[in-house]
C-alpha cells in the first residue's frame, strides 16, 4: 500500500528492468510481493554507496530485491551475504541477481536468520552494513547480532517497523508487534547509535554504529 506522496515520488523515476523481473519472477513462483518499497530501495542503493559499505549483508531474501539495490550501492568490491530461510526463494533470488549482473558478488545462507548470524559471529565475520527485513519477532535478535557483527560506523536498517498500524496500536500485543516495539525502542535509546525512523511507506529504521 503506498499513498499519494509515494506514489507520486516513485513516478518519478523510470521503469528499472531488473527489479521488474524480481516482481514478475515472485507472481511466477507463488511468492508474497514484499519485497521492501521501491523508494526504500533506491534509499538503500544511497546508503550503501554513501557510507561506502562494502561487506553487506542482509535478512530475508525473498527474491533478491533489497539484495539487488544493496548491491547497486556498492560498486565491484561489494559482497552480499543474504540469509533466507525458505532454499526455493533463495534459488528465486539468486536468479534475479544473477540477471542483474551481481552473481559473483552473493552468498546466500539458508535456514533460519539466527542460526547463520551465529555462525557468521563464529567465524568472526564482520559487516558494514546490516539490512533487517525478515520475520519481525525476530527483529530484536537480528539487531543484537548486527551489533555484535559491525565494523565501527556500519548502518544497521530494519525495514516494516510500523507493521502497517499494528506498532502504534496499543490494543494489539502480539510476539511480532512487541518485538518491533522493542527494536524500535533500541534503535532510538541505544547509545552505542546514530539514528532516525524514517515514517514513509511502512517505516524504516536507519542506524549507525558510533
Ligand atoms: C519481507 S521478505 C524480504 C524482502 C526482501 N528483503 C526484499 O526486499 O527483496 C521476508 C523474507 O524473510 C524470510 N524469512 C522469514 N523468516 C526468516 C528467518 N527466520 N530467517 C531468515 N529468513 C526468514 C522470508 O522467507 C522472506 O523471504
Amino acid at each position: 500500500m503506498t499513498n499519494e506522496n509515494e506514489q507520486y515520488a516513485d513516478s518519478l523515476y523510470k521503469e528499472d528492468l531488473d527489479l521488474i523481473r524480481v516482481r514478475e519472477t515472485l507472481a511466477a513462483n507463488g511468492m508474497p510481493d514484499i519485497s521492501v518499497a521501491e523508494g526504500y530501495g533506491r534509499l538503500l542503493t544511497m546508503l550503501v554507496a554513501m557510507s561506502g559499505a562494502k561487506q553487506l549483508l542482509e535478512v530475508g531474501a525473498l527474491g533478491g530485491y533489497s539484495g539487488i539495490c544493496l548491491l547497486r550501492g556498492a560498486g565491484e568490491a561489494g559482497r552480499l551475504t543474504s540469509l533466507e530461510l525458505k532454499a526455493e526463494y533463495a534459488e528465486v533470488a539468486r536468479g534475479n541477481v544473477e540477471a542483474a549482473g551481481f552473481g559473483q558478488a552473493v552468498t546466500f545462507k539458508i535456514g533460519d536468520g539466527k542460526a547463520s548470524l551465529e555462525q557468521l559471529k563464529a567465524e568472526g565475520q564482520q559487516f558494514d552494513f546490516f539490512f533487517i527485513d525478515a520475520d519481525k519477532e525476530g527483529y530484536p535478535v537480528y539487531l543484537e547480532y548486527a551489533l555484535a557483527l559491525a565494523t565501527p560506523g556500519a548502518v544497521i536498517v530494519g525495514d516494516n517497523v510500523f507493521l502497517r498500524g499494528r506498532t502504534m496500536n496499543a490494543a494489539r500485543v502480539g510476539p511480532a508487534i512487541q518485538a518491533v516495539r522493542a527494536f524500535n525502542e533500541r534503535i532510538a535509546s541505544d547509545e552505542r547509535l546514530l539514528s532516525t525512523v524514517l515514517p514513509g511507506y511502512d517505516g524504516l529504521a536507519i542506524a549507525i554504529v558510533k
